[in-house]
């Protein structure tokens, strides 16, 4: 088992990102779930680009990192200026951590027509600045940006420039793919003739993903030799982002001979995505590889049946591995046994042969025509196999109901009337609303709270509106409404569809409450024994 190290940058390239701006607490935060996670490195700002790094380094000294070292990047010292008056330098020893990271041109023409020097003042700039950081107690990692692509143009002075950092006490060099555009036999090549020449210094990468080949540039780099591997968690980065290390790190430790992280911290992968995600405001892609939600999710009801006998059948590695879930989705190419296990919540004794099996996938595929989609709405399809197994019985019934907008003034009000029938009792209420169907939602409750109390624990959490065109579902411009509800303990999703918005959400709304009611049935009936 060979250890490679891991260096996150989510908190320095991360936030190069379009979209992603952290605040000093959302620093720390992301600091603490990497290092809770194992990560040997956090890159955690460049306290000579902004106030808000600099703050961060300073109030970061009070908080306990058990695992994980904090380092702070900057270039090296500006083309003529000394090091020890680079205001650059100075802000990076103000932030006071063990580990440095700085980046140093190895691109000829980087050197020449960017930061307009000559080739031999670069090889200076380099040396003089790892010296000068040594000099002050400093751990420095080299990241030699542009490294691929100068050296393809020009490979004696990118040695040259990875000599300067060896020679001015770097500690690691890290070979860079900064404009993410070689192929992993290049990096692969080009990493075993860097480790031939330069003899036994640790050597990184650091690959961006212009090309899709982030995490496969990564990995091509570790298989040549590379002992660090720098990327962002979920893959943030400038452009097409960094490489995910969320992948490589599971892709190495499960499927070759590599520790990244402590055995023991890998089921926390997911929960750590998600942890970071959150701070960042960004949502994980679903199919993103481990960590997304369909990372396990099997739709197809061949597969369902396949993961059902053996999970293998259709699952790379066991999702506990990486914490995170298998699902099986409902939907119109489901067969049998992706619907069975949800029949037999309700029913125990229906087997998979069983004539109800067949009738309920049968009305399950008609519903789904009609722009009904029970992925994620298994409460309505809960209901759905009641109402077909005759074990449902309505909770009130409908006398009707009317929803209206009015202006007074300049502000805009919607009111709901909803009259219905519980018990032979008839009930009228009257509400006002932020819109109509928030108006419905309080009208119905204000009817059936006085017969249902234990409706006042439950609330509605999130409400979407789908347009359905006509080819989709073979008929024109229908609404499929998602009514996601929570009580103190559980959540559930109904659905609605209808060509009427109103009548939609009335559907999905009904379900909501039907489901609750039927939830807490079921709870007393169990109490009781
Ligand atoms: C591949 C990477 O991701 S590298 C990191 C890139 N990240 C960032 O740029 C984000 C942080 N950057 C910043 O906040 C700002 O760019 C600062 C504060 C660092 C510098 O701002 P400014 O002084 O206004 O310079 P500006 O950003 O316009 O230009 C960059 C300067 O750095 C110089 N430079 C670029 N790379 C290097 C290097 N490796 N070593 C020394 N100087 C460099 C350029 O030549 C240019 O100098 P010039 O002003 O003499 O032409
Ligand atoms: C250093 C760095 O971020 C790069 O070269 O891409």
């Amino acid at each position: 088992m060979i250890k490679v190290e891991v260096f996150d940058t989510t908190l320095r390239d991360g936030a190069q990102a379009r979209g992603i701006s952290f605040s000093v607490k959302d620093k720390i935060a992301v600091t603490q779930a990497l290092d809770a996670f194992g990560i040997d490195y956090i890159e955690a700002g460049n306290p000579g680009s902004n106030p808000k790094d600099l703050e961060f380094f300073e109030l970061v000294k009070s908080v306990e990192l058990k695992h994980s070292k904090l380092v702070a990047f900057g270039s090296t010292r500006r083309k003529d200026v000394a090091p020890e008056e680079d205001q650059n330098l100075i802000s990076l020893l103000q932030a006071g951590t063990e580990y440095v990271s700085i980046f140093g041109k190895s691109w000829d023409f980087h050197v020449t027509d960017i930061i307009k020097t000559t080739l031999e003042n670069n090889l200076e700039m380099i040396k003089d600045t790892l010296l000068f950081l040594k000099s002050k107690g400093k751990k420095v990692i080299f990241d030699a940006e542009h490294f691929f692509d100068g050296y393809k143009n020009n490979p004696e002075y990118a040695l040259e420039a990875l000599k300067a950092a060896k020679d001015g006490g770097a500690e690691i060099l890290t070979l860079c793919d900064t404009n993410g555009g070689c192929f992993p036999e290049e990096i692969s090549r080009i990493t075993k003739e860097v480790k031939e020449k330069l003899g036994d210094i640790k050597i990184g990468i650091h690959a961006h993903n212009d090309m899709g080949f982030g995490v496969a540039n990564s990995i091509a780099a570790v298989e040549a030799g590379a002992l660090q591997v720098q990327g962002t968690f979920l893959g943030y980065g400038e452009r097409c982002g960094n490489a995910n290390l969320s992948t490589i790190i599971a892709n190495l430790q499960l499927k070759k001979d590599y520790e990244l992280v402590p055995r023991e911290k890998l089921g926390l992968l997911t929960s750590t995505a998600r942890i970071i995600a959150e701070i960042s405001n960004i949502t994980i892609e679903d199919s993103m590889p481990y960590i997304g939600k369909n990372a396990f999710a099997h739709k197809g009801g061949m597969h369902i049946d396949g993961v059902s006998k053996a999970s293998h059948s259709f699952e790379h590695i066991n999702p506990e591995l990486v914490g995170n879930e298998r699902e099986f989705l409902l939907s119109e190419v489901s067969g049998r046994s992706t619907i069975l296990e949800e029949i037999r919540r309700v029913d125990k004794d229906i087997q998979r042969d069983s004539e109800a099996t067949a009738g309920i996938i049968e009305r399950l595929k008609e519903l789904e025509y009609q722009g009904y989609q029970f992925e994620g709405a298994k409460a309505t399809f809960e209901l759905v196999i009641r109402k077909y197994l005759g074990k449902y019985k309505p909770f009130f019934d409908l006398v009707y109901f009317d929803v209206k907008g009015n202006y007074i003034g300049k502000k805009y009000y919607s009111t709901a009337v909803v009259k219905v029938k519980v018990k032979d009792q008839i009930e009228l209420t009257v509400a006002e609303g932020d819109g109509p169907v928030n108006a419905l939602d309080q009208a119905l409750r204000i009817a059936l709270e006085r017969f249902y109390p234990e409706l006042k624990e439950m609330h509605l959490i999130d409400y979407k509106v789908r347009v359905l065109k006509g080819e989709e579902n073979a008929t024109a411009s229908k609404v499929r409404v998602l009514i996601e509800s929570a009580d103190a303990k559980n959540s559930w999703t109904t659905i609605g569809v209808s060509t009427d918005i109103i009548e939609a959400s009335w559907i999905a709304l009904v379900d909501s409450i039907e489901y609750k009611l039927i939830q807490e049935t079921l709870k007393r009936l169990e109490d009781f024994g």
